[in-house]
């Protein structure tokens, strides 16, 4: 995990305010072991563990670190350890022997989450694990990661308290997003875990927070004058905020059918993205200072209305399986795998943008981007000259391009799009963008709350879609249909037209090599 280095000529810069990184005092160096609850889960296989090992691999972890999953399927550690490492990537040699050694200290209990004699068993193997270290005599931390459906949160917050309470050593606890089902689930939630857990143990995980576009916002808007300034209703015509993913929930139904996607990504993920956009200029760049403008932004939010909703989901098409065919998945459930709304903030700055959300799974690729579409050019002196687009793109291919109207190069007076570009991969030489979950938990083993969600934020996110989430569970509307692999349901393209957005025609961005003839 190195840092991003800026090609030669130019500097990076300090930004003033920026959290330290945790106290050091309080940064986990040794004596120290993770659970990871939910082990046997996809988020385990597919983010923590190759987190853990990114982290491991560039020393990163503490020194004498072990790490013990917990869960109720049965494995023995040969299934267990092929599990967790079926997303990890170890291409060279040296790399396959870290693993190796990584592997010797992941260990794995089974138990229920509801009953005490699982999480005594976990305790035997925290002792087991604890007379490995180096240092006999220090005080034993431990960092208890939840990779878990929220369903199960409290409870099993309640008996790692009970049970597995370090006395002496540091104690941590991440919960994972979505953190409750609505408003008031939330609410109880933060009341159940804050009895047991004290505020500087919690850390909320929105990974999106941890991802590197994202944490570049701020950089790009308040460091940029002109940027800044184009950021309003005068200017910008809609945004449309994107998540797409070009697999469906396959085996995760049990989590996924209880939540559907917008409490999966588009009231968490998708609304940080957006608070983090639209905010004013912070005081500093403090966490605190940040997350009070986030919250300040997020309150001009009004709730969000059935009509302003477009839901779908997944069919089954050619292999491909549809979300009701995963064996994991209710009969006949009408849980929606995509979403798209739009959202208002009735602020001076943004009074009538629409922004337009969109999540889905099993679509027809792989994107997470940020579309600022500016107002037309008035036509005038220029025919059929398109609108200008900031896109930032966060994954896969971290870019931030501006399309712009330029004189194309001849002796004829015509115009050509084009665009100006700042895809990462061009501009940065050794680029090695950490995963967002390799940031996140080297910040909570540093004590450094910064990329974490705070509670006042829980609550206002809450409150703007508790009321569509409460009319989609009692209303039950039938969400479209569309194809597996497809771009979502028939219906979004004249959803997005009909709230403000201009449907863009290209598919994916390729930087463009265009000829004047
Ligand atoms: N998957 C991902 O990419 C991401 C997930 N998350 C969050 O992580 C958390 C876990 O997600 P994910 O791993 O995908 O979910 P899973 O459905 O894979 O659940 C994780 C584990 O929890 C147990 N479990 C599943 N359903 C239930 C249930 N109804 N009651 C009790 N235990 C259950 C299972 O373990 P066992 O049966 O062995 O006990 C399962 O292996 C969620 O909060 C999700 O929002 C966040 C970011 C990314
Ligand atoms: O929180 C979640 O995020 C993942 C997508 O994360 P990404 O970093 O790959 O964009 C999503 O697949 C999952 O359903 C959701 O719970």
């Amino acid at each position: 995990m190195s840092g991003v280095a800026a090609a030669s000529p130019s500097k990076t810069g300090e930004i003033s305010g920026t959290a330290s990184g945790g106290d050091s005092a309080h940064a986990l160096k040794a004596s120290t072991t993770i659970v990871v609850a939910g082990a046997s889960g996809d988020l385990a296989k597919k983010k923590t563990f190759p987190a853990l090992f990114g982290l491991y691999n560039n020393g990163f972890l503490p020194s004498d670190i072990r790490i013990i999953g917990y869960a109720r399927t049965k494995m023995d550690p040969e299934e267990y350890h092929k599990r967790v490492t079926q997303y990890i990537k170890a291409p060279i040699p040296a790399m396959k022997k870290k693993l190796e050694e990584f592997l010797e200290r992941c260990s794995y209990v089974s138990g229920q989450y509801d009953k005490d004699d699982g999480f005594e068993e976990l305790e035997k193997e925290l002792k087991k694990c604890e007379e490995t270290y180096e240092d006999k005599k220090a005080p034993k931390n431990r960092v208890f990661y939840m990779a878990l459906p929220p369903s199960v949160f409290t409870v099993v917050a309640a008996n790692f308290k009970k049970h597995n309470y370090s006395e002496g050593g540091i104690n941590r606890i991440i919960v994972e997003k979505p953190f409750g089902k609505d408003l008031e689930s939330s609410r109880e939630m933060q009341v159940d875990l804050k009895k047991e857990w004290k505020e500087e143990e919690i850390f909320r995980i929105d990974h999106y927070l941890g991802k590197e576009m994202v944490k570049n916002l701020l950089v790009l808007r308040f460091a940029n004058v002109m940027l800044d300034a184009s950021f309003n209703k005068n200017l910008i015509s809609n945004v449309q905020i994107t998540f797409k993913e070009p697999f469906g929930t396959e085996g995760r139904g049990g989590y996924f059918d209880e939540f559907g996607i917008i409490r999966d990504v588009m009231q968490n993920h998708l609304l940080q993205v957006l608070s983090i956009l639209t905010m004013e200029r912070p005081v500093s760049f403090s966490s605190e200072d940040i997350r009070d403008e986030k919250v300040k932004v997020l309150r001009y939010i009004p709730e969000i209305k059935f009509e302003d909703v477009l839901l779908g989901q997944y069919t089954a098409s050619g292999d491909k399986p549809g979300y009701l065919d995963d064996e994991t998945v209710p009969k006949g459930s009408i849980c929606p795998t995509f979403a798209s709304c739009v959202l208002h903030i009735n602020s001076p700055r943004w009074e009538g943008v629409p922004f337009i959300l969109k999540a889905g799974k099993a679509l027809n690729e792989q994107k997470t981007e940020i579309r600022i579409q500016y107002k037309d050019v008035t036509q005038g002196i220029f025919k059929e000259i398109t609108r200008n687009e900031l896109v930032i793109r966060v994954q896969p291919g971290e870019a931030v391009y501006l399309k712009m109207n330029s004189k194309a190069p001849g002796l004829a007076m015509r115009t050509v799009p084009t665009e100006m570009d700042l895809t990462y991969k061009r501009r940065f030489s050794d680029l090695k963008i950490p995963e967002a979950y390799e940031a996140l938990i080297l910040d909570a083993l540093n004590g450094d709350h910064s990329n974490f969600v705070r509670d006042d934020e829980l609550d206002i996110a809450w409150k703007i879609f508790t009321p569509i989430l409460h009319y989609i569970d009692e209303k039950k509307p039938r969400p479209h249909s569309y194809a597996y692999g497809s771009r979502g349901p028939e219906e979004l393209e004249k959803f997005v037209q009909d709230k403000g957005g201009f449907v863009r025609s290209s598919a994916n961005y390729t930087w463009p090599s265009t000829s004047v003839l």
